[in-house]
């Protein structure tokens, strides 16, 4: 048969196949009036509602592929099912076992596969099919495959479902039960494959599990928008995808903190000092409380008081609950001694709340970081007095007018759990660029897992941030048990061509040593353009080579490190140009401005990647963070740099230990005691018209390059201890 021939009788088959779709459609849209009451009306509408939607858009093609086995037995693979007037399968969904041929067959194990045909289809017209006879072939050459993978990009992430690879789908069928770990390198499909395990999983648990029972947490806003249309396109509304930030009570966000303070903040053993600061607030009674309850005074003796309070703390309830425990008890020996329930009576409630106050996640945490006491007590012996200094901070005047650091977030969920329990659990967890989360954070993710049933992404050799990871053990050691874990590898670079990964790879030796190289399975369609100019006009030429691409309708990232994204923002303006960025949780203009962090799991066809050497510096590990950079682009790559575009040598930032800060180390009370010491040394050495002198010539000794400045007020430098000049100050808290 010609060419011609095979594609009209393929076509006549996608018609036929259309048709039976569009009446199975009508079908669904009269089912409820058949209905014989408006109970079973409204349940009817629900099931025509999904089975409406398991049956895809009305316009898109019927089948990506047909699959001949050796057989002589014929099917075409489609996104969804469909069936003839007789109940006749006429095209499987790619999720059924009948269609696992299409993604299993390789020319080395074609599993009684003797063809595989592709189709390229508008809506449902077929322009062209590609064969692959598994016999004649001698390595998988897949045109379909290359096809989608040049493609253009948008702002948002497409399904793969027509052209998934033999070991992505071992991945996407692989086991519920278990913490799966898909790790990659960059552009392998991680984030794909765990999209499709989830609807995979979806259709295959459909009696016990809803896409409501899924949750999905990526890194970031603009991430999880990128990826959103993924599950959607693939007949699977519902599923919830949130950014890890997102599992935190709704607070004001944007607090910026050190990096030193962010890494305390997200240690495990920050889930201690909450649960002993929470416990540090329930109070002890008096030894008789006096109530007053319906006019009569009632005295409850201190060790029956003492009792409740005992049982309500050894309950294993949350902080709330056990709260209510405490007033139930008091209200029953309050009965006891009346004959009346004191249900409702303020003498109970009052009782109750100094010796159990209620507590909400944030008022509390702004209490506990702005009380070094409070820090202290609750810290036992698990940290130093540099880190409950380090963690000490002075809140906003009014609760509403508070801010919150990304790594207080986990804290305030972590409160929201110890304070009121539990909240909404989910059959199956994906954590997508996991290899960032600090402990405070995988335990957020954890608690909303029912099941121990996870699928976690990442690499490794990405992991950058306060709590960058070597091992999946760090990351494991803070996610469920009751399942066996298994680390899976994901070999193929889909995404970045050869010559763009030919420009990071170097990396990858200062980066993550030992860390195996993707095997990039295309070429691109230019070298890497390296654009070496002066400082001044750094801004400018980063711009140039943006709008060029974006001139010849590629979709634009230009991976920006902090300190240049102003003057780029301003040469971008300058030109007239209109851009989108990720800081605003947009993507998706010709032009997208985004931090190497925010590029994590992005693509673009052309990525501009400004100042490596700064992308470098800005990371205790930035070599990671510039193979991320460099790693973003489907097509083409350019540096726009002053001095080195792949900086092997260049010195990434330093982890300051936290003793070595000031602020952390250095509390003002401990400032206080010194001044008081050294103000007593003073006094018992010298007559008090030599103190301002004394004082002036001590700073210039320990300051030698300061000015030297003549009245005693200024003998302190800021920073330095106030106290010394006012020793009456209270200290701290
Ligand atoms: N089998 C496939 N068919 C078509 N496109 C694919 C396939 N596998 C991956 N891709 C494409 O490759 C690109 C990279 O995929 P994805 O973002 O899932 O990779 P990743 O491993 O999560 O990358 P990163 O580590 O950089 O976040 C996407 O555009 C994706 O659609």
């Amino acid at each position: 048969m010609s060419r011609e021939a095979d594609i009209a009788s393929e076509q006549a088959y996608f018609d036929a196949a259309a048709k039976h779709r569009d009446r199975r459609r009508d079908d669904l849209r009269q089912l409820p009036s058949a209905a014989a009451h408006t109970g079973a009306a409204a349940h009817l509408r629900r099931y025509a509602e999904t089975a409406r939607r398991a049956l895809g858009s009305a316009g898109e093609a019927v089948a990506f592929g047909r699959v001949d086995a050796e057989t002589g037995e014929t099917r075409y693979v489609g996104r969804h099912l469909i069936r003839d007037a007789d109940g006749g399968v006429l095209v499987v969904n790619w999720h059924a076992p009948a269609a696992a041929g299409w993604f299993e067959a390789t020319p080395d194990n074609p599993a009684g596969v003797r063809r595989k045909r592709a189709f390229t289809c508008t809506g449902n017209t077929i322009e062209d099919i590609t064969d692959t006879i598994m016999a004649e072939i001698a390595e998988a050459v897949d045109a379909q495959l290359l096809a989608e993978l040049t493609r253009g990009r948008t702002g948002s992430m497409r399904d793969i479902v027509a052209t998934i690879q033999a070991a992505q789908f071992a991945l996407i069928r692989a086991p519920r039960d278990q913490v799966l770990v898909i790790e990659g390198g960059p552009g392998t499909g991680k984030s794909a494959v765990a999209l499709h395990r989830v609807s995979w999983l979806l259709f295959q648990h459909r009696a016990d599990m809803a896409a409501a029972d899924v949750l999905v947490v990526g890194p970031h806003p603009t991430f999880v928008r990128y990826i959103g249309q993924v599950l959607p396109a693939l007949g699977d509304e519902g599923v919830e995808l949130r950014d890890v930030g997102r599992l935190a009570p709704d607070v004001p966000r944007g607090r910026t903190e050190r990096d030193a303070v962010a890494r305390i903040k997200g240690a495990a053993r920050m889930a201690g000092l909450l649960a002993r600061a929470l416990d540090a607030r329930i109070g002890a009674p008096d030894p008789a409380e006096r109530l007053l309850v319906g006019g009569r005074f009632v005295t409850l003796p201190g060790v029956e008081v003492a009792e409740a309070l005992a049982a309500a703390r050894a309950a294993a309830l949350p902080y709330a609950g056990r709260r209510q425990l405490l007033r139930d008890r008091l209200a029953a020996l309050v009965a006891a001694r009346t004959g009346v329930d004191p249900a409702g009576a303020d003498a109970v409630g009052n009782l109750v709340e100094r010796l159990w106050p209620q507590q909400n996640p944030t008022g509390f945490l702004r209490d506990l970081l702005g009380s070094t006491a409070r820090l202290r007590a609750a810290a036992a012996d698990e940290f130093t007095s540099a880190e409950v200094a380090a963690l000490h901070r002075r809140g906003a005047d009014r609760l509403s007018r508070e801010t919150w650091s990304a790594a207080d977030l986990s804290l305030l969920d972590e409160l929201a759990y110890l304070i009121d329990g539990p909240g909404r659990r989910y059959a199956h967890v994906v954590v997508d660029e996991a290899q960032d989360l600090s402990p405070m954070q995988l335990r957020a993710v954890a608690r909303r897992s029912a099941t121990g049933s996870l699928t976690v992404v990442g690499d490794l050799a990405q992991s950058t941030g306060s709590w960058a990871r070597d091992s999946w053990d760090e990351v494991l050691a803070h996610l469920p048990t009751g399942h066996p874990a298994r680390i899976t590898p994901l070999r193929y670079g889909y995404r970045v061509p050869r010559q763009a990964y030919a420009t990071a790879v170097p990396l990858l030796s200062v980066a993550a040593p030992g860390t195996a190289p993707v095997e990039v399975v295309r070429d691109g369609p230019a070298e890497t353009g390296v654009h070496r100019v002066g400082l001044a006009e750094l801004a400018g030429r980063a711009v140039t080579v943006a709008r060029e691409h974006a001139e010849a309708g590629r979709f634009v990232g230009v991976v920006c490190p902090p300190r240049q994204r102003r003057p780029v923002e301003a040469a971008l303006a300058a030109n007239g140009m209109t851009w989108s960025s990720a800081d605003r949780g947009e993507l998706g203009g010709a032009v997208n401005l985004i931090s190497p962090q925010e590029a994590k799991g992005l693509e673009f066809d052309a990525v501009v990647v400004v100042e490596p050497e700064e992308i470098v510096a800005s990371d205790e590990r930035g070599h990671r963070l510039l193979y991320v950079a460099l790693t973003r682009t489907t097509g083409y790559l350019d540096i726009v740099c002053t001095g080195d575009p792949v900086p092997l040598d260049a010195p990434a930032r330093p982890r300051p230990p936290v003793d070595d800060e000031p602020d952390a180390a250095f509390t003002r009370r401990e400032a206080h005691r010194l001044a008081e010491h050294l103000a007593g040394q003073l006094r018992g050495a010298a007559p008090p018209a030599f103190w301002d002198d004394i004082l002036t010539q001590v700073r210039a000794t320990l300051r030698p390059t300061d000015p030297v400045s003549s009245g005693p007020a200024d003998a302190v430098s800021p920073g330095q201890p106030q106290a010394a000049v006012s020793p009456g100050q209270p200290a701290d808290d």
